[in-house]
């Protein structure tokens, strides 16, 4: 029936879920959780013209819009790099945004991927 088509999951996305959850733990204080506001954040969207944060992506995975897994990995790293660029150095969200995109980018890694695959499919 029709309800049942849209609660179905491909395994693309059943994959991003997972690791949108385990990027997301490594976020405790959600600085990256919902978009930067100008209000917290002055002239952010001047600098930034393609913000990205958790919840879109978490959108983009519910409305199937990544093709693939590099999709998915390009917007994580965007989210990153917008709070390298927009950030000082010696800010708590440079420092954060280094972190977790170094431990992101760690599983997606061939080998992690690979230890996925049975608990995925
Ligand atoms: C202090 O508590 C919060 C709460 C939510 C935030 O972004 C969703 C942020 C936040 C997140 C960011 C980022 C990610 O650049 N940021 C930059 C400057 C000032 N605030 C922020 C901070």
């Amino acid at each position: 029936c029709v309800l049942r088509k849209i609660a179905e999951r491909t395994p693309l996305q059943r994959l991003l879920e997972h690791l949108l959850r385990s990027m997301e733990k490594r976020d405790p204080q959600q600085f990256f959780a919902w978009p930067v506001t100008d209000n917290i954040a002055p002239g952010y969207s001047q600098i930034i013209t393609n913000p990205m944060d958790f919840s879109t992506i978490k959108q983009k995975i519910d409305d199937n819009n990544y093709q693939n897994l590099s999709e998915f990995v390009n917007d994580f790293r965007l989210m990153c790099d917008n709070a390298t660029t927009y950030n000082h150095p010696d800010t708590i969200y440079f420092k954060a945004a280094k972190k977790l995109l170094h431990v992101g980018l760690k599983m997606v890694t061939p080998e992690k991927l690979r230890q996925l695959r049975p608990v995925l499919t």
